[in-house]
């Protein structure tokens, strides 16, 4: 018998940002493995022309679900949604949904957070950090309560290139920070938020920071748990291999890629992309909850949750191995044919935003206004660069992350808990990764059909010169 699947049976747990990435495969997984816990809490802000429940009906009739719907055929009445807007004062919560909260919660996961990098400071404060501390204070009135888990990333001390599993303090205190957003302007913000980050790259990595001091601060008599994901990525094995359904990160380089528009990107081959499947960040996260409650450490412990220390892989690799998936299975659609280079010289970036990115675009915006058609591939290409330019940051750098707690759980665990919540990184071969990484991002995220593979191989033959262009 799975020991952290029995605990979790029987339990009312609360999960803040379930109809997120990480989300929803921890509500899965917890349903699948568990099938017999009490309810799950999702706090959910309402979203014009959507009911909560259809919200959440949204989220379970997916394909993500599918297996869970079978072991756990009543999952509808497992999850119960709360109006709840973690921008507000008591999130908006009503007074009777809060009571229910307080006297019933056996575990709390705080996954919610705004991840974009070019949040305004004053936005990411409000939901990375002040939101962190309000929800404490909330824990800290749940007499149930057995473990509050946080999840922070491991870029939230970018700044530093070796990082292990403490918290690092930031030169001005949270609650100042928190405290000095009521009374500044945006003007103000704006003007001291680059003296405020310093040598954080962007709001999203310096306001995890400052939401991790929070939850050291606030953390009173709670049995809390960090953890810190790396590059979150596509599921590597559970439900199923390849599943992913945004943007963010490499996945939005991987799209721009495969239909042709990328052509070339500043990176450090050889620097290591310290990718993480999301099934081992959840497979972590519910290992650390049960561990948490059950063995009450007497600290605060961190959990890294990364591959570079224990299976590496570097940017020059994984690109290799994207582009020869696309020769095996390529988008649909694609503007040109696939084909990347990372390069790590700022001038012949430059070079080839104007010769392959910029140039192509403005031709091709010019061939559809004399066809009649609305030009839209000069404003996609500047999208594109806007947003390259903001992740050159982690794929010209490798940082080391030690990960002596998760290695520490590791050894806790049963065999057979080892089995359904592995998170043992050495495991994962990389290429197979990759490959189903890029299948998934087809199937799951583009919505294309397996069926349509020989067209799109004869739409690039079909697309000849603009095929071999460059
Ligand atoms: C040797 C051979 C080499 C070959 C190489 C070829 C293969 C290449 C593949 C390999 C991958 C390599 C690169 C990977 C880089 C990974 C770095 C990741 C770093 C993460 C570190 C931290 C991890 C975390 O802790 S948190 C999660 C990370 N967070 C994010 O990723 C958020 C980043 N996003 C943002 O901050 C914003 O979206 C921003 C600023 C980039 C863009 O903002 P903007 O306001 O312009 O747009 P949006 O409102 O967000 O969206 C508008 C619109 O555009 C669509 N869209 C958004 N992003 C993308 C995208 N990347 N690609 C395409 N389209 C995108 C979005 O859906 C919206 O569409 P609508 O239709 O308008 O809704
Ligand atoms: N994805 C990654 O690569 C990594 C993520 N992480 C961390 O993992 C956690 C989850 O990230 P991920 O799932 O990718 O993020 P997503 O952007 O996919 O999800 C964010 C979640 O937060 C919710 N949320 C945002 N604002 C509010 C609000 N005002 N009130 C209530 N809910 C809100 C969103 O709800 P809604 O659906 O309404 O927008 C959504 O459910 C974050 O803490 C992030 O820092 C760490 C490392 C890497």
């Amino acid at each position: 018998m799975s020991m952290i699947a029995a605990f979790y049976g029987g339990k009312s747990i609360l999960i803040t940002g379930a109809t997120g990435f990480l989300g929803k495969v921890l509500i899965e997984k917890l349903c699948r493995t568990s099938p017999d816990l009490k309810v799950i809490y999702i706090l959910v802000r309402p979203k014009a022309g959507h009911t909560l429940q259809q919200r959440v009906s949204q989220i379970i009739n997916t394909k993500l679900f599918e297996k869970v719907r079978e072991v756990c055929p009543n999952l509808h009445e497992k999850i119960r949604a709360i109006s709840a807007d973690l921008n507000q004062n008591d999130f908006a919560i009503s007074k009777e949904d809060m009571q229910e909260l307080l006297s019933c919660t056996n575990i709390i996961f705080h996954c919610a957070a705004t991840v974009r990098f070019d949040d305004h400071l004053r936005h990411a404060v409000q939901l990375n950090v002040t939101a962190t501390q309000q929800l404490l204070f909330m824990a800290s009135q749940m007499p149930k309560l057995e473990a509050f888990i946080h999840i922070s990333t491991a870029f939230s001390n970018c700044n530093l290139k070796h990082i292990d599993e403490v918290i690092y303090p930031c030169s001005v205190e949270p609650k100042k920070i928190i405290d000095s957003m009521e009374w500044w302007d945006d003007a103000i913000v704006d003007e001291i938020a680059p003296k405020l980050m310093g040598d954080w790259p962007n709001t999203y990595t310096y306001t995890k920071a400052l939401g991790e001091m929070v939850v050291q601060q606030e953390s009173g008599n709670l049995n809390i748990a960090i953890i810190r994901p790396s590059i979150v990525g596509a599921t590597w094995q559970e439900p199923f291999p390849g599943w992913v359904d945004n943007l963010n990160g490499p996945n939005g380089m991987i799209v721009a890629a495969g239909r042709g528009f990328l052509r070339a990107i500043r990176a450090s081959p050889l620097a290591v992309a310290d990718l993480i499947p999301v099934d081992t960040v959840i497979n972590l996260t519910l290992a650390v909850g049960w561990y948490t409650a059950v063995h009450r450490p007497k600290s605060t412990l961190i959990y890294h949750c990364t591959s570079g220390n224990l299976n590496p892989c570097n940017w020059g690799k994984m690109g290799c191995q994207v582009l020869s998936t696309f020769e095996k299975i390529p988008f649909e659609k694609a503007f040109r044919r696939p084909h990347a280079d990372f390069t790590a010289n700022t001038i012949t970036v430059h070079y080839w935003n104007a010769v392959s990115h910029r140039a192509p675009a403005m031709i091709y915006d010019i061939y559809l206004w004399l066809t009649g058609r609305k030009p839209r591939m000069t404003k996609l290409m500047n999208r594109l660069l806007r947003t390259i330019s903001m992740l050159e940051y982690f794929i010209n750098r490798s940082w080391e992350w030690s990960t002596y707690n998760t290695e520490m759980l590791m050894s806790e665990l049963s065999p057979e808990d080892q089995r359904i919540f592995n998170f043992d990184v050495r495991q994962l071969n990389w290429l197979e990764y990759i490959e189903n990484y890029v299948l998934g991002v087809k199937k799951y995220l583009l919505k294309e059909d397996m069926a349509g593979i020989p067209e799109a191989k004869q739409h690039l033959r079909r697309s000849f010169p603009v095929y071999y262009a460059p």
